[in-house]
């Protein structure tokens, strides 16, 4: 669905490559995760994936990002955003419209879809983000939460087949950043749509990420299943990067010997401890 191949690239005027030479591949349907401490790269990257860099945002890009098969810098960003759809982390800078509906509506009218279709889209995408009945409400009244799910139904409407999202929980109080978590989830597994997702929760993404990719001052250092990331705990701390705390107990235990192999989440260190204790 994504291919990159040899990225790097530099912003106008700065002196440093803020992605260097990055190849990795994302399979349809999969649901990839992004880490690395502040400044790696992250955003940078993502907006390569439905072209804002280099067509809105220039500099320097060499090597090539391809999105189910269009070259990213061949096809338009409105072309592109028909099959990826970008959240961002604020949603405040990506709503502006007067009500609900309106903003979800905003997206699809310069598409040429009649009527009926876009009710229909309309009524889909607020259904599957859990908005209904908010149809007329003013956006801004909306919670955090809603607010991020509102911005997720507007890019949804467009029937993208990838959302790529920038740490879209990042401003979100505990109850709304459950919601949007849970709503990516069910993007991926139930719809099926590829999902590509920087997020500090590291815990979520070892549940439910099929593959991370971890950057380190525009480099690509690590890419592998949650597992093989997060057995590198050591590594990972090095790089600034937030591990769960059942690894960071998991790896010292295992540094002292007391356990065999690393616990990586909660319900394995729970066990390796009753296992422990029983001995
Ligand atoms: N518009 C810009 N012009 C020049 N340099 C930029 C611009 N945007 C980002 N950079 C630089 O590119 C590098 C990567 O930034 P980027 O925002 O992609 O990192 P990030 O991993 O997303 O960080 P964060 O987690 O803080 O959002 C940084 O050194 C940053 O200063």
């Amino acid at each position: 669905m994504i291919r990159v191949e040899d990225l790097s690239f530099k912003y106008t005027g700065a002196k440093e490559y803020s992605l260097k030479d990055i190849s990795f591949k994302v399979k349809k349907g999969e649901f990839l995760g992004i880490l690395g401490a502040s400044g790696s790269g992250k955003s940078t990257l993502c907006l390569t994936f439905n072209g804002i860099i280099p067509h809105s945002i220039r500099g320097d890009f060499r090597g090539n990002v391809f999105v189910k098969g269009y070259n990213t810098r061949e096809a338009s960003v409105a072309e592109l955003s028909k099959i990826v759809g970008l959240v961002l982390q604020n949603p405040d800078s990506q709503l502006f419209n007067m009500t609900v509906e309106e903003e979800v509506a905003f997206a699809l009218e310069n598409l040429g879809l009649d009527v009926e279709e876009i009710r229909r889209r309309i009524y889909w995408a607020l259904k599957i983000t859990g908005l209904e009945g908010l149809e007329k409400e003013f956006p801004p009244n909306l919670s955090g939460g809603q607010k991020q799910r509102l911005a997720i139904a507007s890019v949804l409407a467009l029937k993208p087949e990838v959302l790529v999202l920038d740490e879209p929980t990042s401003q979100l109080d505990p109850i709304g950043r459950e919601q949007v978590l849970s709503l990516i989830t069910l993007l991926n597994k139930e719809q099926g749509i590829t999902i590509v997702l920087v997020e500090h929760n590291t815990e979520y993404l070892f549940d439910f990420a099929d593959r991370i990719i971890v950057l380190d001052r525009g480099e690509l250092v690590m890419e592998g299943k949650p597992r093989e990331i997060f057995e590198e705990a050591d590594y990972l701390r090095e790089l600034g990067i937030r591990i769960p705390i059942s690894v960071k107990i998991g790896a010292e235990l295992k540094r002292k010997g007391l356990l065999e192999k690393a616990a990586l989440n909660d319900k394995e260190l729970i066990k390796a401890l009753k296992a422990l204790l029983k001995s």
